[in-house]
């Protein structure tokens, strides 16, 4: 093994790859271990997971943004001569949010290490990320990793997955990441077993955008896989999807500080820069050609960013707005699937009605937005997105409770998911109650081993947004594991349920929920609201409501001032009119008061709603 530099590597000597993992099966330790050995990070600068450069995601320990490195390997074949060859990694985020990211991080490559804990065995993302690998042809590398783990069954894990991949239980490498054993013998059989890439050296360039990430002082930094042809520095380059110009101003590959270079070619994966400020003009999936001499079809596989849930973010302090609509034009840069419009609420004032992928999207949203921006924000409880058809058989979507059409409606739909749930099969029974609980519908269910299965279940978008996944989690003993991908809607029978406070309605606890669980809504907002408003000189009623009829009430008794407390003995007659006039006084506070409700009681209201989406991992 020795360092080569990074130039252009012809495609026969390249070998492209990424790593796919359940979350925490110990992806970046590999990758970082594989950066070590490769000698691309010598071990004074190696900090602990060096390719996940954003703060949270090391904090949190999950990768967020894709990246990808070019390791030097050389291997030596049986007359002992030394090839070199160039290993292209691709980091892949690992999280259900990011499915499509995945699938273009997995479209740059021709091989997979498919990653499973020696502890654990599969996992849903395991099998998910493995389903979306098998589709784009990728040649799969099975490895058990974490083998110093005195818990590790390699050899029942082999089995499970050769069951899985159709190899030979043998076939599976062990690793530990931590202490780098088998990781050498991983790398040699990344240049074996992976193809080298193919494509039309000659042919107009073509080449995809798999991921694009905003850096402060150079721009958009969009990183690539060449197709076909080549891209040179300053030569002018065209985005497929938009056909958008822009000059090519640097070229290169990253090693893992980026190199520039003087092109890229066949099966190369570096990074472009170009001077543009969004990453939506540098979208992931579209295709780059060259301006000049462009090709005529575009790379397939491209969409755009599908926001699924959707949530109010409103500034604690008021007079942060205008730093939070800042914050969210320069995330924006950042993330191409962010999107927001501005929306007032009468409880919490101006704030954003913010689109998301899902619910980890949207806590990495906020959290950056905190951090970054120095902001204390509190988000609405999130809702998915509804398609009202009214009597006139006109339509309206619906991302924001409040917009919920009154008046007669004729369907309502909401998005469906299928969830893949893989538990021990002593687990069957509970997860079963809990899915149905959720309107579950089972599609399918199999046994990987003697012990454990994958169940198969459509479900509404709507119901595991909330706490399903904490749900599993403990009704499991932490055992399950759950990935989803949207795949259609269905009509439901959906109510509003609006929340009154002294018959004023407060916007920001309206939900959409389902007809048969309105009534536990409502007991429960209006449950929690009692208890986090302060008493007022008057009685104050809190209502769950749908439409005009009352599905639950609570009442926030008013204080009584204790107006005998100056009346020492006396007769019974004039504590009693003492009593009625105090009385008199608490009417007319009553028709002429407007609750005075502490922002704090709304913000902790809709907090306590969330904790339960919290640590969604
Ligand atoms: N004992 C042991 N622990 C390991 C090994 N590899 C990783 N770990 C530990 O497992 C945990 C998860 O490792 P990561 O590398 O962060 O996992 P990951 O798959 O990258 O996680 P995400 O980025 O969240 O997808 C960390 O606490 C690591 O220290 C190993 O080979 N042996």
């Amino acid at each position: 093994m020795q360092r080569i530099q990074p130039a252009a590597t012809p495609p026969e000597l390249l070998r492209n790859f990424c790593i796919i993992a359940h979350i925490d099966h110990g992806k970046s330790t590999l990758a970082d271990r594989m950066l070590q050995l490769t000698g691309v990070v010598d071990s004074r600068a190696m900090r602990a997971q060096y390719l996940d450069r954003m703060d949270i995601e090391r904090e949190r320990g999950i990768t967020i943004k894709s990246q990808a490195v070019r390791m030097p390997w050389a291997l030596e074949d049986e007359s002992g001569t030394l090839t070199p060859y160039a290993l292209n990694m691709i980091d892949t985020p690992g999280h259900v949010d990011f499915t499509y990211e995945v699938s273009r991080s997995l479209a740059a490559c021709e091989g997979a290490v498919l990653l499973v804990d020696a502890a654990q065995g599969i996992e849903a993302q395991t099998l998910a990320n493995l389903y979306l690998a098998m589709e784009n042809d990728l040649q799969i590398i099975p490895v058990l990793n974490k083998i110093d783990l005195p818990a590790a069954q390699p050899e029942k894990y082999a089995e499970e997955i050769a069951g899985l991949v159709g190899c030979d239980p043998d076939d599976v490498l062990k690793v530990s990441g931590k202490t780098g054993v088998g990781v050498t013998e991983l790398l040699d059989r990344i240049v074996q077993r992976v193809p080298a890439p193919h494509g039309d050296p000659d042919a107009p360039a073509r080449a995809m955008i798999f991921d694009s990430v905003y850096d402060t002082y150079r721009g958009v930094v969009t990183y690539v896989r060449v197709v076909d042809g080549n891209l040179s520095p300053r030569e002018r380059i065209v985005m497929m999807s938009t056909r958008a110009a822009h000059e090519l101003l640097e070229i290169g590959v990253t090693a893992p500080e980026p190199v520039p270079t003087q092109g890229l070619g066949v099966g190369e994966v570096g990074y472009l820069i170009t001077g543009v400020k969004d990453v939506r003009q540098s979208k992931v999936g579209d295709t780059v050609t060259n301006q000049a001499k462009p090709a005529s079809e575009a790379l397939g596989g491209y969409s755009d960013p599908k926001p699924m849930v959707f949530s109010g973010l409103y500034p604690i302090d008021g007079s942060d707005y205008p730093v939070l609509r800042d914050a969210l034009d320069k995330l924006k840069l950042n993330d191409a699937a962010l999107v927001y419009e501005p929306e007032t609420s009468v409880a919490l004032g101006f704030g954003f009605r913010v689109g998301y992928l899902g619910l980890l999207h949207l806590e990495i949203v906020r959290e950056r937005l905190e951090r970054e921006f120095n902001l204390d924000l509190i988000s609405t409880a999130p809702n998915v997105i509804y398609d009202v058809t009214l009597e006139d058989r006109s339509v309206v979507t619906v991302t924001n409770p409040s917009e919920f059409p009154g008046g007669k409606i004729m369907e309502v739909r909401e998005p469906v998911v299928r969830a893949t749930i893989l538990a021990p099969a002593e687990y069957i029974g509970a997860i079963m109650e809990l899915c149905q609980q959720r309107r579950g519908d089972l599609l399918g269910m199999d046994y990987l081993s003697a012990d454990r299965v994958e169940m198969r279940y459509q479900l509404p978008l709507a119901e595991i947004v909330f706490d399903f996944f904490d749900q599993l989690k403990s009704k499991t003993r932490g055992y399950a594991s759950l990935d989803y991908d949207v795949t259609g809607d269905q009509a439901a029978d959906l109510v509003k349920v609006d929340i009154l406070l002294q018959g004023e309605q407060v916007d920001a606890f309206s939900a959409i929920v389902h007809k048969d669980k309105a009534y536990a809504y409502g007991v429960m907002m209006t449950g929690k609201l009692k208890d986090l408003i302060p008493r007022q000189q008057f009685e104050v009623p809190i209502q769950a409501a749908v439409g005009a009829r009352v599905i639950a009430r609570e009442t926030i008794r008013a204080i009584r001032k204790d107006v005998l407390a100056k009346c020492y003995g006396g007769d019974i007659s004039r504590k009693r009119k003492l009593l009625e006039k105090q009385k008199e006084g608490k009417k007319r506070m009553k028709t002429i008061g407007r609750v005075d409700v502490p922002q704090e009681a709304f913000i902790a209201a809709l907090t306590s709603q969330q904790t339960e989406t919290k640590d969604k991992k």
